[in-house]
Parts: C-alpha cells; structure tokens; sequence
C-alpha cells in the first residue's frame, strides 16, 4: 500500500489558484520532496492531503484511509508539521509530549526525549517564551516522537539555524533507513536534495514534474569553464550541446549537455591549462523549470 496516493485531488479557491488535480502517489518509506515557489500551493496540497480542507475535487488516500471521510483515522497515524505551528503558550515541551503520550494509551517517550535532546530543545520552559525557531523544534518532537509511518512536513527547517537544520534531515534519513515515509515541503532546494529520492515540482497549483532527484540533477546541463594555453581552434561554442558559450581570451565558459567524454574528444588537439566541469544543482533545475518555460499541459519536461 502506498502512504500517499491521489487521483486528481483538488482544493480550488480560484482557477489556478489552489490545488488543481493532484496526482500523485508516495510508497511506503519514499522520502518525497514538494517543492515550488511561494503560493504555489505546497500548503494547500499538505492540509488537503491531512483533512483540513475539504477537496473540492477528486479523492486522496493517506495510510489507505480517505483524505477527508476518514481524516480523523489519517490524523491519528500521521506525523504532521504545519507550515505555522500554533503550541498552547502556557505549557511546557514536555507536559505537550506526555500529553500525547497519554493520548496515545501512554505510548513511551523515549524517542520524544532523544529527538528533543538531539534539536537541543528546553523541555521545561514556558511555550510562550520560546522563540519562533525553538517553537518549531517543539512541532517536530511532537510530529516524530511516535515514529510514525508517515511523516507531513511542511517546511520543516523553516527559521532554525544551519545546525539544527542538519539534525533534522538526519533525523528524517533515519526516519527513511527505518522504512518510513515522508512526505516534506520546502523551497530550499539544497535540503530536499540531500534527503529525498523523488521530487515533485509544484506550480500554479499543478503538479508539473516528478522525478528522481539523481535523474532530474542527470539531466541538467553541466558548467563547463576551460583555461587555454593558446588560442583554441575548435568553436566551442558551435560543438552540439554547448549552450550559452562565451570566450573571453584564452578563457571560455558555458553550459555542456552531454557526456564528458564528447566533450573531452572536441579538445583532444588543442592545449588546456585547467577544465572543469561542475554539474547543477536542483536549485538549476528549479530555476530553468520556473523561469524559462511556458505553462502548458499537466507536464513539462527539462530535458
Ligand atoms: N483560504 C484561501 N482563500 C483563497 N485563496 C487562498 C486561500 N489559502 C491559500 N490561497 C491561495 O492559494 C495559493 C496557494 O497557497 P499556498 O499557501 O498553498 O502556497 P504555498 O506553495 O504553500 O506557498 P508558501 O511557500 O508561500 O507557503 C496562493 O495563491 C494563496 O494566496
């Protein structure tokens, strides 16, 4: 059984404004990365997904259990961050934590505790006296401690400084390795990169590519920046899959599609002081979906 699975799950507010026919599905133990700018509907598909908003079109599956029928089912299973977390201000970490455990048939704390240690958490100081990045930390405790299936994240990393931002994709690689899923949001793409295999690319609402972060990352083009020692005589920027090439004296730099080894073979008879070739990051690859392609159609494609 999947943990996610959506058949052109909608919340529309207005044309393309929402989420318009989700169709997605999250196997168990996938740990899948939702990316896309501000308002492209990345909450709205998390809070569809956990039975806050009721679909205005399609169904949607999480755990096996019916996104909205049976949402109370989806919230008793789910580890779930809200984009804005909202804590009882006069308790402390820990009375919220035995709470859930108590919740929870007096489920352990232990993990609770070995989490909150890890995010260098106070367990005893008054909510309202945390700040806003010490106040998501008590929203991840809470939605890890029960080991859940299935984690909803969105934005996790949200407002916590570089340290503890590592801790926490740790926290979710260990989530992964122990064969649970996660299903997270962001739109620092250099995080989802380092902990998810697949990843969805939002816009507009629609869902407009998903792929493997390894194929995705493969299919984008490399910089290719070259030092001569004389004057070159192949036209590197003519060679099939170079793009965007510049030559500035002996120096040259532009964007190679294609293996190495093609590249490499052009050069064979003339004389490098330096090549590098550096391959993109997601970030490249977000950037060249939102800014240098039209919408068209449900899908698009880079490549
Ligand atoms: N209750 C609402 N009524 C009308 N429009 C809404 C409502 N909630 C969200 N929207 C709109 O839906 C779109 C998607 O919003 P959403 O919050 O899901 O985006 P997001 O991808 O999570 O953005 P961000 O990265 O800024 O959090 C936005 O244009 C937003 O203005």
């Amino acid at each position: 059984m999947n943990a996610i699975e959506t058949s052109d799950l909608s919340k529309l507010y207005a044309p393309g404004v929402g989420l318009d026919r989700l169709n997605l599905q999250v196997a168990a133990g996938e740990i899948f990365g939702f990316i896309g700018p501000n308002g492209a509907g990345k909450t709205t598909a998390i809070r569809t997904l956990m039975g806050f908003l009721r679909p205005s079109g399609g169904s949607g599956r999480v755990l096996g259990h019916d996104v909205w029928q049976e949402r109370v089912k989806v919230h008793a299973r789910v580890g779930y961050l809200p984009g804005e977390v909202h804590l009882p201000d006069q308790h402390t970490a820990r009375e919220l934590m035995q709470r859930s455990c108590t919740l929870r048939g007096g489920a352990s704390i232990a993990y609770g505790l070995e989490v909150a240690r890890r995010l260098d958490l106070r367990l005893d100081a008054r909510l309202r006296t945390l700040s806003k990045g010490n106040r998501q930390k008590v929203g991840l405790t809470l939605a890890l401690m029960h080991r859940p299936e299935l984690l909803v994240l969105d934005e996790p990393t949200d407002g916590l400084d570089p340290l503890v931002q590592e801790t926490v994709l740790e926290l979710l690689r260990e989530a992964g390795s122990e064969g649970r899923a996660v299903f997270l949001s962001s739109h620092v793409l250099s995080e989802i990169e380092q902990v998810a295999g697949r990843v969805g690319i939002i816009r507009r609402g629609e869902l407009i590519r998903v792929e493997g972060v390894q194929a995705l990352k493969a299919s984008l083009p490399q910089q290719v920046t070259l030092q001569f020692a004389r004057t070159p005589v192949v036209n590197l920027a003519a060679l099939q899959g170079m793009s965007a090439g510049v030559t500035e004296g002996l120096a040259f730099r532009g964007w190679w599609r294609g293996s190495p080894d093609r590249l490499i073979q052009a050069l064979a008879s003339e004389s490098l002081t330096s090549l590098s070739l550096t391959p993109s990051t997601l970030e490249a690859a977000f950037l060249d979906e939102y800014r240098n392609k039209p919408v068209q159609g449900t899908v698009e494609h880079v490549a």
